[in-house]
């Protein structure tokens, strides 16, 4: 049986600026008031994430913690998760019985992806500003996320990006795995967001779900100026 002081585990990973704490504020906003939630979230060496969620007041101040990850964000969500592991625990074990933990990455320009020694799920954000085409090439987030985000519709007429063919590209992409078009403005798409996150939850709870390693990012080089 499950340990049931241990939440879902949920990463929101993405390119810089595609929404991923603005998703998590909307995803807050939603469920707060049907389950137990905590945000922890990954920044190189500020708070700030962290900051604007208190902010927003969608939860208590005190569920929400920063990692400062210093200079290799993808790093502490992948290969060295202690820091992040930490924090989840403690998170649920302050405040528990938690339901759900949503993890965010740092937002460094490499597009990493969440082991699963972290997270039991993850949502892949892209965003209609990034350019239509950027769901057709694809990558580990892309093809193999829990869920993918086509985030900021909203701004679609003013970037001249077509959502319907950017939602089929990732479509294509992702073997049947779920694509959600999303605007914060829009509460259709907002409800389809909360309903994906409960039904997550669900399957989490009665063991039906299996995390997955979406797999590790193209090479790069590690830059230690310190
Ligand atoms: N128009 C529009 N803007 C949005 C939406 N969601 C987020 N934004 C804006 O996009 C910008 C970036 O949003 P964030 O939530 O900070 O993005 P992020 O991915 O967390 O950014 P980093 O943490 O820097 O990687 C902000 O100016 C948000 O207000 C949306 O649905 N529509």
């Amino acid at each position: 049986m499950l340990d049931p002081y241990r939440s879902f585990r949920l990463g929101v990973a993405g390119p810089v600026g595609t929404g991923k704490s603005s998703l998590i504020a909307t995803v807050c906003r939603a469920l707060a008031a049907e389950m137990q939630m905590g945000v922890v979230t990954n920044d190189i060496y500020t708070d700030e994430d962290a900051k604007f969620l208190r902010a927003e007041g969608v939860l208590a101040a005190d569920r929400i913690v920063a990692v400062e990850t210093g200079a290799c964000p993808h790093t502490a969500i992948r290969d060295d998760v202690t820091a992040n592991l930490i924090a989840v625990e403690t998170l649920e074990a302050d405040h528990a019985p938690l339901d759900v933990v949503l993890v965010e990455s740092g937002g460094d320009n490499l597009t990493a992806t969440f082991s699963p020694a972290l997270v039991d799920a993850q949502i892949f954000v892209l965003d209609v500003a990034g350019g239509g085409d950027v769901a057709r090439k694809g990558g580990p987030g892309i093809a193999r996320a829990d869920l993918l985000i086509v985030n900021k519709t909203d701004l679609a007429p003013y970037v001249g990006v077509d959502v319907a063919t950017m939602v089929s590209d990732a479509e294509g992409a992702r073997d049947g795995r779920p694509v959600i078009a999303l605007s914060r403005t829009d509460q259709n798409s907002v409800a389809e967001l909360a309903g994906w996150v409960r039904q997550s939850v669900e399957r989490h709870r009665s063991g039906e779900h299996a995390p997955i390693d979406p797999g590790p990012m193209p090479p790069h080089a590690h830059h230690h100026s310190h």
